[in-house]
């Protein structure tokens, strides 16, 4: 077993310790979800989990078996009509209730190719030697900080924020037991077994130029479900990763995945979220396993606690996190305020219901044009822009679920915008200082100090994001959750070691999936990659085949107009267009029992990323209008209240409620 390797490798954390010294590449609790560990009839004492007592003990209070978990995504016996959207994404589609629900499969554009069963992801598909993760990260992609000339660090931020909300890879937590959990593609659950996860030391070159000439420290690496070899008794389904959160873009990084951890996270008056107060602000409420969950000296720091897990793991992504929860309890008072006959579930879930439209709004179009180009956006129906009512795209075939090309390869692609010192600006947008990113992970401690909330906000809207190239910062590919030792972990090599570890197709293959043609050499990647790149893709690998596809996308040339090469350019469409149009929920779709009316539409299209830090930082008071992108004499910076405004009256009742004669009749029957 893999195990004993684990254990007698003095040199590798200790497994059984939250806090195995500064090389794991997160923390324990990062992606645990205690509801997903095996049942108690697994027998806690049969040698599989020997060692590993600590992490697999749940925490006073925790329920360690959530139906829903062991049915890949449990689909409830009759979905009834819902005005609101549930936790956990299920009944949005009503033919297949259990779509986008959290614990169920990703979805593949490609079948996976697995090196064999139980090798290392340092194979290929085809069963050769791949160069080594990390070697790989050091010559591709060393750190040459280059700003990008037009985004702002909030434009990485927020794609940080999308992310979370789609998608977590479910139980990827270090040296942790595992159990698979075959789902059939209805969501029933075909077999729970108890394998051991093998661990795949991301291991270093001789010459690492930061860890040394030696090899012995190693990271580590947990694959995170079994392959082809381990299907499901019976064999029905190929074993497919699964994701821990709903797949749908609905603010869950805010209100939860399920009912128990969204009714956790409520005040129950007024509709409003928990928070704390302290230094005249507010904040999440704090965690129950503070020294567990964040880098923290003691229990007496704050460590928050979020509808995500991963609220803590850096200062600007929990900054986005408290915007969201400011955002949800500003909407709510003034909502209660218009509406005093309102009762705490109706506020609240209106205040919801807002606060993700705008959420999608800014996502789709404040952000993604950005990302994948407006023209691009258009073409492919991913937006409308100039629409006056609702978009009725919504198609009950297509399932929203999250690709795993999407989530372990294409969007990891952004990593590479990360910078790593965050500047604090004052109102006159003074620069006084920085921090350390490596120093701030899973640390939010920093945030509550003085003004340092709405300094760092200022910074990310006006600090440039780096540059979307080759080049990665080192404090995320050196310093990554380092724990307060010298050196932490490599994103990038993670990245890599995780393409394998879902035994993505190569490169190669979705090249052709993708309409670029199929190479037979080296040199057939010249049209779309940089010649000195192909060069060292030639020296790296033994043949084009091998090429990962996080390796070889990652050097594309972008497509013009657009922040990415034309191969994670393809995924990255294919996974927006599917997340909206498989919402019967999206916000601007016009159902008759749900949603928005026209005009609350329409004023949800004024949400903007720079009104949402403008309403809900203690004292910022001017922004320029396009926050993503960085200030310049077309993007000035004005006074807030110059910056347009949802109009929340119409959510008086009576004011505009949705009526029969509301729908946008014609504009259905054109479609
Ligand atoms: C400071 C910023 C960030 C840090 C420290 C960070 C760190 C990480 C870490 C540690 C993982 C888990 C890796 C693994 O175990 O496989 C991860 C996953 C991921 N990251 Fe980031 N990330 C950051 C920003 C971003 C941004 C800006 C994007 C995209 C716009 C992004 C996209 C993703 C995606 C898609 C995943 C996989 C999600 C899943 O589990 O399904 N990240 N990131």
């Amino acid at each position: 077993h893999h195990w004993s390797f684990l254990n007698a490798n003095p040199n590798l954390p200790d497994p059984t310790k939250y806090h195995g010294g500064g090389h794991s590449y997160f923390p324990q609790s990062y992606y645990t979800d205690y509801r997903y560990l095996p049942p108690a009839s697994a027998g806690r004492n049969s040698s599989l989990f020997q060692g590993f007592a600590q992490t697999t003990q749940p925490p006073p209070g925790a329920t360690t078996l959530d139906p829903r978990s062991q049915n890949c995504g449990l689909a409830p016996a009759q979905c009834f009509p819902a005005r609101y959207r549930s936790y956990d994404g299920s009944c949005n589609n009503l033919r297949n209730p259990v779509w986008g629900t959290p614990q169920t499969r990703y979805a593949r554009l490609l079948p996976p190719i697995y090196g064999d069963g139980i090798s290392t992801p340092t194979l290929s598909r085809s069963g050769r030697m791949l160069p080594g993760s990390r070697e790989l990260s050091l010559d591709l992609h060393p750190d040459v900080p280059v700003r990008d000339p037009r985004f702002t660090l909030a434009a990485m931020q927020y794609g940080q924020i999308i992310t979370h909300d789609m998608s977590m890879i479910a139980g990827s937590t270090q040296a942790q037991p595992h159990s698979t959990r075959c789902c059939s593609d209805d969501g029933r659950l075909l077999e729970l077994a108890n394998i051991p996860e093998h661990c795949y030391p991301i291991v270093l070159p001789d010459n690492d130029p930061v860890y040394g000439r030696t090899n012995t420290r190693c990271m580590n690496f947990v694959r995170t479900i079994t392959d082809r070899d381990r299907n499901c008794v019976g064999g029905y389904q190929p074993a497919e990763q699964l994701t821990a959160v709903n797949h749908y873009l609905d603010l869950s990084i805010t209100y939860g995945n399920n009912d128990q951890d969204a009714q956790g996270l409520r005040e129950g008056t007024g509709g409003r979220l928990r928070i704390e107060r302290r230094n005249g602000q507010t904040w999440p409420p704090q965690t129950d396993n503070v020294t567990g969950i964040c880098d923290a000296d003691d229990a007496t720091e704050p460590c928050y606690q979020a509808g995500d897990a991963r609220v803590n793991q850096n200062p600007q992504l929990t900054i986005l996190q408290i915007i969201f929860l400011r955002e949800h309890n500003r909407l709510a008072d003034a909502l209660a305020t218009l509406n005093p006959q309102w009762d705490d579930e109706r506020i609240f879930q209106e205040a919801r219901q807002i606060n993700i439209g705008q959420h999608q709004q800014i996502t789709y179009y404040e952000w993604l044009p950005l990302f994948l180009g407006l023209e691009n956006t258009i073409q492919h129906k991913i937006v409308y822009p100039g629409a006056k009512g609702f978009v009725n795209d919504y198609d009950e075939s297509i399932n929203p679920s999250v690709l795993n090309e999407h989530a372990t390869a294409a969007f990891r692609y952004f990593h590479t915008l990360i910078a790593g010192y965050l500047d604090l600006l004052t109102e006159t947008r003074n620069g006084y200082g920085n921090i350390r990113l490596s120093d701030w992970f899973n640390r939010p401690l920093v945030l509550e100090g003085g003004n340092v909330f709405d300094d760092l906000t200022r910074g990310m809207a006006t600090q440039p994001e780096l540059k979307a190239d080759p080049f990665m910062d080192s404090e995320v590919t050196q310093f990554l959750f380092r724990m307060r030792q010298q050196f932490g972990s490599d994103l990038r090599a993670i990245d890599i070691h995780r393409n394998r570890d879902h035994g993505l197709a190569s490169y190669n293959d979705y090249r052709s999936l993708c309409g670029l043609p199929k190479v037979r050499n080296f040199d057939g990647f010249l049209d779309a990659i940089p010649a000195e790149h192909v060069q060292k893709l030639a020296t790296f690998y033994e043949t084009p085949d091998d090429v990962d596809l996080t390796v070889g996308a990652f050097l594309e040339t972008h497509v013009p107009g657009t922040l990415a090469g034309p191969t994670f350019l393809c995924i990255l469409v294919e996974q927006f267009y599917r997340t909206r149009k498989g919402d019967r929920y999206f916000y601007e779709n016009g159902d008759i029992n749900m949603g928005f009316t026209e005009a609350q539409l329409n004023e949800i299209r004024k949400a903007s990323i720079s009104r949402l830090f403008c309403d809900n930082g203690r004292d910022i008071r001017s922004m320029q209008p396009r926050g993503f992108e960085r200030v310049s004499d077309k993007n000035p910076i004005v006074p807030c209240d110059t910056l347009p405004a949802i109009d929340l009256s119409l959510w008086k009742d009576g004011a505009s409620s949705r009526s029969f004669l509301d729908i946008d009749f014609p504009f259905i029957s054109k479609k």
